[in-house]
């Protein structure tokens, strides 16, 4: 009798095994050959299951990764999940980002939230999106910025306090500075002094030990990491991110007050008296926004432009540090009066770290949305299709940038040339369209002006990089290996 039952148990244990194989082959068979997005090429893994998008995510490999994938399958258009296509084709940018106002943002954005809260950068809602963009827009207009740097002081004095900290560092016995939390400190204070009538202050922070970074940057490491994930339902990533974030402030003694440092900021930026100025706090409340949403969107622009400027920044220098030859050119066009952005070998520089750094190197992921999009090569994908391009991707396509791995500012120069049209055509830093990087004047002033004052300076002359090359995690936010890039002298 035990037997019998024995065996029974077992057939009926191969028999639910063996439909549930059955059900996983015919997704699998339907996916691979019946599924709209059955006829773009790309590995079969991928068209099965989403497991190897999320784990190229998750280890942070996600742009190299779909580069080589593009290359082998020779094509514009790859399939990299069950829904998902990349493309590395800059001309078809437009269709995505740019024609009718773009496709709109898809769900992982809200995987983005700070705090339950959307913000301008995470909402897929664009009405939401366009009432708090449209109120702080005109902060962002290059006037505004060029005024703001050049008449009223509120910038200039931060880049020599900079410049004057580079100095400082090779003035010293070990004569060694990690230019990344530098830039970190500058970003924000930038960032802080300009929207928000209010300087964050990092630059004043004190360095007791030579490790010590900017208080802000645990924050800012915390939601970079956490962005691995960012690919998951909305609702498996809520979970996993209380679960993984109370996780982190257990384990990173830091996280705590430096959360404390950026909201005790954020408060004085919403209740101080800068916010009766024309500030983007007071842009924000004069739209009807409440004080507790206005908190979390200063909070998220500090992250958003402070973060990304900085490790375009911190690149340049390295590269400028590296590149003697560059330096050399450049210097002469430093040491003039003019404005930063007027300067043709400047803004091939500026233009070569945008390319090379890629704050952002993974896709920016949109939808499909009801009737389909048929792509310029003729590609047709269906509605719900996530499609995104990614910077690493387009910025290393040897077609259009030869040597594609090589710091070279003078590939920006035969202007009007077809090729740079290229170029300019997959520069893709600061994403394009209506959803575009609203900080992108301010970032691009700033990048412009401490290239300038540091070349002037020659404070660069006889330092090295202490590590060969810059490793990246190819995260959404991208984050240098280590958070440190130290030069020495
Ligand atoms: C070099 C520095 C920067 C880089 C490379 C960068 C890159 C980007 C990229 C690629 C996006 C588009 C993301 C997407 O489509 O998913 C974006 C969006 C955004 N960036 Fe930046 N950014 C930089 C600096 C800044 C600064 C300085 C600010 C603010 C002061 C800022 C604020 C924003 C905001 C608010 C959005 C969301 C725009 C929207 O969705 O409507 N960024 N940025």
């Amino acid at each position: 009798m035990g037997l019998v039952q024995t065996l029974l148990s077992i057939g009926s244990l191969n028999a639910a095994a063996l439909a549930v194989a059955a059900l996983l082959f015919a997704v699998a068979f339907y996916r691979l050959h019946l599924h709209p997005l059955s006829h773009i090429p790309g590995p079969w893994f991928a068209a099965v299951s989403s497991v190897w998008m999320h784990a190229i995510c998750y280890f942070g490999v996600e742009g190299h990764v779909l580069l080589d994938y593009h290359r082998k399958y020779k094509t514009a258009v790859l399939r990299i999940g069950p829904d998902s296509v990349s493309i590395a084709d800059g001309e078809a940018l437009h269709q995505v980002y740019v024609a009718g106002g773009g496709l709109p943002k898809d769900a992982r954005y809200s995987n983005f939230r700070v705090e339950g809260h959307d913000t301008i950068f995470s909402a897929v809602d664009q009405n939401y999106r366009d009432r708090r963009a449209k109120a702080v827009l005109p902060l962002f207009a290059p006037s505004r910025i060029q005024s703001a740097y050049e008449t009223d002081g509120v910038m200039e004095p931060l880049v020599a306090k900079f410049v004057a900290q580079l100095q400082e560092a090779r003035a010293k016995p070990d004569a060694k500075i990690d230019v990344l939390d530098l830039c970190s400190r500058l970003s924000i204070d930038i960032l802080t002094a300009y929207l928000f009538g209010c300087v964050y202050g990092g630059l004043d922070e004190p360095r007791r030990r030579p490790q010590d970074k900017l208080s802000a940057t645990p924050f800012v490491l915390t939601i970079v990491a956490l962005s691995r994930f960012s690919l998951l339902s909305n609702r498996l990533f809520t979970l996993l991110f209380s679960v993984l974030f109370h996780h982190r402030m257990r384990s990173d003694p830091e996280l705590a007050p430096s959360l404390q440092a950026v909201s005790r900021f954020a408060e004085s930026v919403v209740d101080g008296p800068s916010s009766k100025a024309d500030t983007y706090q007071s842009r924000l409340r004069d739209a009807g926004i409440d004080r507790e949403e206005t908190l979390v969107q200063c909070k998220a622009v500090m992250f958003a432009g402070a973060d990304s400027t900085a490790v375009v920044l911190a690149t340049i220098l390295f590269h400028l540090v590296q590149n003697p030859q560059v330096r050399e050119r450049a210097r002469a066009e430093a040491s003039t009066a003019a404005d930063p952005q007027s300067l043709p070998y400047l803004r091939a520089i500026v233009r070569e770290g945008l390319r090379v750094a890629m704050a952002n190197p993974a896709r920016l992921t949109r939808l499909v949305p009801t009737g389909g999009l048929r792509l310029a090569d003729g590609t047709y994908l269906p509605a719900g299709t996530k499609v995104g391009a990614a910077a690493y991707v387009l910025h290393h396509d040897p077609a259009v940038y030869p040597d594609p791995f090589v710091f070279r500012p003078e590939r920006w120069l035969a202007a009007g040339q077809a090729s740079t049209d290229a170029q300019a055509r997959n520069a893709f830093a600061f994403g394009l369209g209506p959803r575009a990087c609203l900080g992108r004047n301010l970032a691009n002033h700033q990048l412009h002006a401490v290239v300038k004052a540091v070349l002037a300076s020659g404070v660069l002359e006889g330092a090295r990089t202490c590590t060969d090359r810059i490793r990246l995690i190819e995260w959404f936010n991208a984050e240098i290996k280590g958070h440190e890039l130290e030069i020495a002298w």
